[in-house]
């Protein structure tokens, strides 16, 4: 405690000053507590505060930063009053001074303290914040704001997270809320929430609640994390999980795991194609699905070295199933990565299609009406003919036909009866000939024979002599009446006539041509 004049020099000061201070009464007599005691730190508004009420004869209360004697700084608590003479004019000012350095250093860590745990509030990476009993926001830290796009004046005690969520979280969470005050604890509920500017996120959220001491519900701690990024890949892989059962499960796909030739996993869509039950399939060796050993052995024997080698294996080939019926079917299969020894088969039906391609094929090569080859196929066979032929040095025959009289049928009888005519002479050509020999027809009443090698030309003409003797028996037609026909034939021998199926086809219609010319119905010549 000291004592000053009207000048706030110093004028008496207790021991406590001297305790606090270090300066002895001598040493401060005279002096200004301001001048002796000054540190640069002490706040300048506060001390002009102090200055202007002792001007103008007021006390006042500071706490300001000093520095003693021996230069250490302390912080004190300081009451100033002023001192009034019997006359009732200011004489002084009396100044109480205590040591509150302690106490402001307390201060100074728990305001660190709060600071620090202020800042973990604020940046944490959840959302933290307080739902009183009508779940609207007591308080929410930085990171919450951000994500509902508000400033704290517009949620705290006016807005509930409900207001931000998607109408099936709110439907969740006006379910979860009554729940979770009544038993205190809820945790990893998730929920669709949209902030303001429109930013979605799904968010996980965990609480639990504070209850005064009579057990009434006081608001909740709550954490919110983002796992909208999780969520997202949950969901892929959701969706994958199913895409990929949906694929296993394919009706048309029939598909098999295995392992050393057995199956260790089967799809049903596997067993309905063999004609299997449920299950009937499963853990058997793949064996009973190959046609014979032979296909079985010639199979793994393709596959399984391509798979070793990382490639994927493709056939197409006949399966058998259970009832001993054959299928075809298109197998691919490939390595398991990181299995092992494991590969997985994929099987499609594709009798359909097979009958299908063959039906085209045979409708390209064939003759509709007769079902005879056409040109093309014929062409085909005429230069297999050859090829073979220039190999072996075998002779070979080509007799070209057309009819005499056909225009008159369908005029006469009409064209069904025409029809039925072509049929009967395509018919009759056919029977007539060994399954190596092929004949065909090029279109209208026009017929090629192409002789499979004969030892000469007499056997081929045998053959031939034979056909025109049976084309020229009479045809009864459905209808009825009995038609005949004649027919003409001009013969080409390989390699006499030609060596080319061009040359060989050309020598033959003009052989045909002539005999015709010439009126010869059913003559041989060249
Ligand atoms: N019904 C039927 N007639 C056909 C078909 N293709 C061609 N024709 C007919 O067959 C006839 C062939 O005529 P032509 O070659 O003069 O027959 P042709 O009376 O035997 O006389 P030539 O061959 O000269 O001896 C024509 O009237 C064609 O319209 C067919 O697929 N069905």
């Amino acid at each position: 405690m000291l004592i000053t004049d009207t000048m706030h020099r110093i004028v008496w000061a207790n021991d406590g000053f001297t305790r606090l201070t270090g300066y002895t009464l001598d040493e401060a007599l005279g002096r200004q507590p301001q001048e002796l005691l000054h540190f640069e730190l002490t706040d300048p508004d506060t001390l002009h505060g102090l200055n202007e009420a002792m001007s103008v004869g007021l006390g006042g209360k500071a706490e300001l930063q000093r520095r003693g004697k021996d230069g250490r700084h302390y912080w004190a608590d300081i009451e100033i009053q002023p001192l009034f003479d019997d006359a009732g004019e200011l004489s002084g000012f009396m100044e109480i001074e205590s040591d509150i350095t302690a106490r402001k250093q307390l201060q100074a860590q728990a305001d660190e303290a709060r600071g620090s745990l202020q800042d973990l509030y604020d940046n944490a990476p959840c959302a933290y914040y307080a739902l009183d009993q009508h779940g609207l926001f007591l308080q929410i830290n930085a990171l919450g704001l951000r994500w509902l796009d508000c400033t704290a004046k517009q949620v705290i005690g006016k807005l509930s997270p409900r207001d931000f969520f998607s109408p099936e979280s709110r439907e969740l969470f006006d379910a979860a809320f009554p729940r979770f005050m009544r038993e205190g604890r809820v945790s990893g509920l998730e929920f669709d929430m949209k902030g303001r500017q429109g930013e979605v996120r799904r968010v996980s959220l965990s609480a639990t609640a504070i209850y005064d001491a009579s057990g009434v519900y006081l608001r909740s701690r709550s954490v919110m994390f983002d796992i909208t990024e999780t969520h997202q890949i949950r969901q892929r892989l959701q969706q994958l999980t199913l895409d990929q059962e949906a694929m296993l499960e394919s009706d048309l796909v029939g598909i098999a795991k295995v392992r050393d030739r057995r199956n260790v996993w089967r799809n049903q869509a596997l067993e309905r194609m063999f004609g299997y039950a449920d299950g009937e399939l499963l853990g058997t060796l793949s064996r009973q699905l190959y046609v014979d050993d032979a296909a079985y052995e010639t199979l793994g024997a393709l596959a399984y070295p391509q798979l070793k080698a990382g490639r994927r294996f493709r056939t197409q080939l006949q399966m058998k199933r259970k009832d001993g019926s054959l299928i075809w079917v298109d197998l691919s299969g490939v390595q398991l990565p990181g299995s092992g020894d494991e590969s997985l088969w994929m099987m499609v039906d594709i009798t359909q299609s097979k009958a299908h391609e063959a039906r085209m094929e045979h409708a390209a090569l064939h003759d509709a009406l007769t079902g005879l080859p056409n040109r093309l196929l014929l062409g085909d066979r005429l230069r297999q003919a050859i090829n073979a032929s220039e190999r072996n040095g075998h002779v070979f025959a080509l007799a070209y036909l057309d009819l005499n009289g056909f225009k008159q049928i369908n005029d006469t009888h009409g064209h069904d009866a025409g029809d039925e005519v072509l049929r009967a002479v395509a018919s009759r050509l056919h029977a007539g000939l060994r399954a190596s020999d092929t004949v065909a027809r090029l279109g209208g009443d026009e017929f090629v024979v192409l002789l499979s090698p004969t030892q000469g030309r007499s056997e081929a003409e045998l053959v031939l002599g034979r056909l025109l003797d049976a084309l020229s028996q009479p045809i009864t037609l459905t209808t009825g009446p009995q038609v005949a026909v004649g027919s003409s034939l001009g013969l080409a021998n390989y390699p006499v006539d030609g060596r080319t199926a061009d040359a060989l086809m050309r020598h033959a219609d003009e052989a045909m041509y002539a005999n015709k010319r010439a009126g010869r119905s059913r003559a041989l010549q060249r």
